[in-house]
This record gives C-alpha cells, sequence and structure tokens, in this order.
C-alpha cells in the first residue's frame, strides 16, 4: 500500500544543516494498523509531512500502490482539530468542502457517514465552539473518512484528549479499519495506545527508523536497546 525507501529530510543551511529525517524505510501493507512511536523531535510529524506531500524530501521514494487521485487514496488527520475546523462554519459546512467535486447528494451522504464516527444530525447546524474536544475530533476525522481513502495517516490525534475520549476515538479507528477495510499509519508518543491498536511497530529515534516489530500471537519484540528501554 506505502511504501517508503530511503527518505531523507533536512531543515537549514550550512552549519545551520540540520539532519531530520536519515534514510527513512517503512511499509504500511493493505488494511494494516501500522505504528510509529518516537520522542518529542524524532522527526514523526515531518514524515507525516512528506508523506502528504505537504513538503519536499532531499532524497527516496515515496510508492503509493493504489492507482488513482493521490488525495482520495491518502489522507490525514493532525492533532489540533480546533486549528483544521474554520470556527465560522458549522460542521455541516466544515463537512461539504471536501466533497465539494463530488456529484449526488452530498448532505445525504455526509449524514449516512455521521453515524461511522458517532455522531448525529444534531451536531450538523452547530459551530467547533460547541463541540467537545472529542466531538471536534470525531469531525475532523470524518472529514478525512469522506474521501473514503485506502490509507489514513493520524499525527498524534489522540494526544490532547483525556484517557476515556483516547479511548472511545482508538476503539473507533479499530472499528474502521475493520468496516472499511482502511489501512492506517498512527502516530503517537503514546506507547501504550499504540501497542494496543497497532499489528506492525516502528521505532523512531533522532531522524532514523530504529526498530521494526511485527506483533506476534499478541506479544512484541523489540531487539534495539533504545525501543526495549522505551517499552520496558
Ligand atoms: N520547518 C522546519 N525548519 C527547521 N526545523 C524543523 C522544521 N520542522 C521541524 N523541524 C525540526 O525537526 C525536528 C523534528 O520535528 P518533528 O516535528 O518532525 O518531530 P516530532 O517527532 O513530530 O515531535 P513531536 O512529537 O514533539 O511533535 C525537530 O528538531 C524540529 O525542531
Amino acid at each position: 500500500m506505502l511504501q517508503v525507501e530511503g527518505l531523507s529530510k533536512s531543515y537549514g543551511r550550512g552549519a545551520r544543516r540540520k539532519c531530520v529525517l536519515d534514510a527513512i524505510h517503512l511499509t504500511v501493507n493493505e488494511g494494516e494498523l501500522a505504528g510509529l512511536v518516537g520522542e518529542s523531535g524524532s522527526g514523526k510529524s515531518t514524515l507525516a509531512r512528506l508523506l502528504m506531500r505537504l513538503e519536499m524530501m532531499d532524497a527516496g521514494t515515496i510508492t503509493v500502490a493504489e492507482k488513482g487521485a493521490f488525495y482520495d487514496t491518502l489522507q490525514i488527520v493532525f492533532q489540533n482539530a480546533s486549528a483544521a475546523l474554520n470556527p465560522s462554519w458549522t460542521v455541516q459546512a466544515s463537512l461539504r468542502e471536501p466533497l465539494r467535486l463530488m456529484d449526488g447528494n452530498r448532505d445525504a451522504y455526509i449524514r449516512e457517514m455521521l453515524g461511522k464516527v458517532g455522531l448525529n444530525e444534531k451536531h450538523l447546524t452547530r459551530l467547533p465552539s460547541e463541540l467537545s474536544g472529542g466531538e471536534r475530533q470525531r469531525v475532523n476525522l470524518l472529514r478525512s473518512l469522506l474521501m473514503q481513502p485506502k490509507l489514513l495517516i493520524c499525527d498524534e490525534i489522540v494526544s490532547s484528549l483525556d484517557r476515556l475520549i483516547q479511548k472511545e476515538i482508538v476503539e473507533l479507528l479499530r472499528k474502521l479499519n475493520e468496516e472499511m477495510g482502511m489501512a492506517m499509519l498512527f502516530i503517537s508518543h503514546d506507547l501504550k495506545v499504540v501497542q494496543s491498536l497497532c499489528d506492525r511497530l516502528y521505532v523512531m529515534e533522532g531522524g532514523r527508523i530504529v526498530e521494526e516489530s511485527v506483533k506476534q500471537d499478541g506479544v512484541w519484540n523489540f531487539s534495539h536497546p533504545y525501543a526495549r528501554r522505551l517499552f520496558e
């Protein structure tokens, strides 16, 4: 589904040049729940931005197996749902916007999809300020789901939510993965969440992937000392 090879990125010039991503290799298979963990500053969000073509890479290749329009295949959800939603638009307006090129009845499709993220029609007329943090993140998530992507990149999407709401959103992602067969790259510094949700896990340290592990019979095995320390 997604194959990343030798991806590198630096910022700055001359003596101020800083390598943020160093020869990243990463695969997400069709329908797979893959996780990417690493401490703050390790390069996770930069990688997400490069995957979404929001920035240019210096070297490497990103291959998306699916044919068709790029942004129909890949979608991203960012952590800050409040910033992602226009504060003066109702939920309905925010949800209509990504569908502006869609033929057919957009509102009927929106109503049909609302239930998938645990929202209902009464949310449609509200402004973002009239929603809870969890509801805002559900709207944000639904905006990306409307395109029915094959791969959803989730960048720290539960980090600012309290534990209970986090759990609800993670369960929702699991359900969406089962129902829609959508693969995910779930980026987080929350090791517990990633370990419980994902089947494949990448660990980043200082711009490099230092560990790749696949859950076997519910158990993770880590060989790199940094990954072992993280998951101890
Ligand atoms: N546009 C930029 N210009 C210069 N440096 C940048 C830029 N964007 C990111 N960086 C640097 O790249 C490094 C990686 O940042 P990035 O946001 O990708 O890390 P992260 O792992 O997502 O961190 P966090 O978990 O805190 O969001 C950091 O040292 C950051 O300061």
